[in-house]
């Protein structure tokens, strides 16, 4: 199944999306956006610009070729019993909102108890590329990672939260620079009870 077609996390792309475009064909439109920017595309220092921002995109949305569920499919059991609150915090992402295709840059703090065995904590920072490195809202992504760790995980609670500075806010529009917009998630026991929920803000440094 092409890979800009097949289920992302617990969002479908939908069926009517256009076949994906050829290399040349992308960086025909890099081309296009110059000359809209106001440039010549066909001076010296942009001609090859086409081309490296085509391999940029290739990273910068690297997360649609990428499985959530392959992230999170190996989990440790050994932990001497352990099932308290696992989180990391200060997790750097870098996404692109989906309205202007600007960069979005912060931080995010993951939390899950454990229900059977543990996943490797490197993975919660890579499911969180899984998701950023796509066309996003801060909401979406927030949501995203939180139900890939309830599909794959099954924790007895989960808790995301984002913080983030959104360049279309501050580069471009309104100019509202340094505003940070905040956004989380409960799940399970973090979403019942305000002590595990106090406890995530304690441990994260926010309360
Ligand atoms: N809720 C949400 N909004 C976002 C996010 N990223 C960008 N936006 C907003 O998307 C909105 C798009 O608004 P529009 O009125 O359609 O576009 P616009 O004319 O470019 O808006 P301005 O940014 O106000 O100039 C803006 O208010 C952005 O701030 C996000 O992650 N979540
Ligand atoms: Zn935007």
């Amino acid at each position: 199944m092409d890979a800009r077609t097949k289920p992302i996390g617990a969002t479908p792309v939908t069926a009517t999306a256009l076949p994906r475009p050829t290399r040349e064909e992308a960086e025909a439109a890099v081309r296009t956006l110059i000359a809209w920017a106001g440039d010549d595309p066909t001076r010296e220092g942009l001609l090859e610009t086409p081309a490296r921002v085509a391999k940029a995109y290739g990273e910068f949305y690297s997360g649609y070729e990428q499985d959530a569920g392959v992230v999170l499919s190996k989990t440790f059991k050994e932990v001497g019993g352990y099932d308290d609150i696992v989180l990391v915090r200060d997790i750097p992402f870098n996404s692109h909102c989906e309205h202007h295709m600007v960069p979005f840059v912060g931080k995010a703090h993951i939390a899950y108890l454990p229900h059977d065995g543990v996943v490797g904590l490197s993975k919660l920072a890579r499911l969180v590329e899984v998701f950023a490195r796509r066309l996003q809202t801060q909401e979406n992504l927030t949501a995203q990672i939180i139900d890939a760790i309830n599909e794959h995980l099954g924790p007895r609670g989960a808790a995301v939260m984002l913080e983030a500075e959104h360049m279309c806010m501050s580069m471009r529009g309104v100019r509202a620079h340094g505003a940070a917009t905040i956004t989380h998630r409960f799940t399970g026991v973090f979403a019942e009870d305000r002590v595990e929920q106090d406890r995530f803000f304690g441990l994260i440094g926010k309360r």
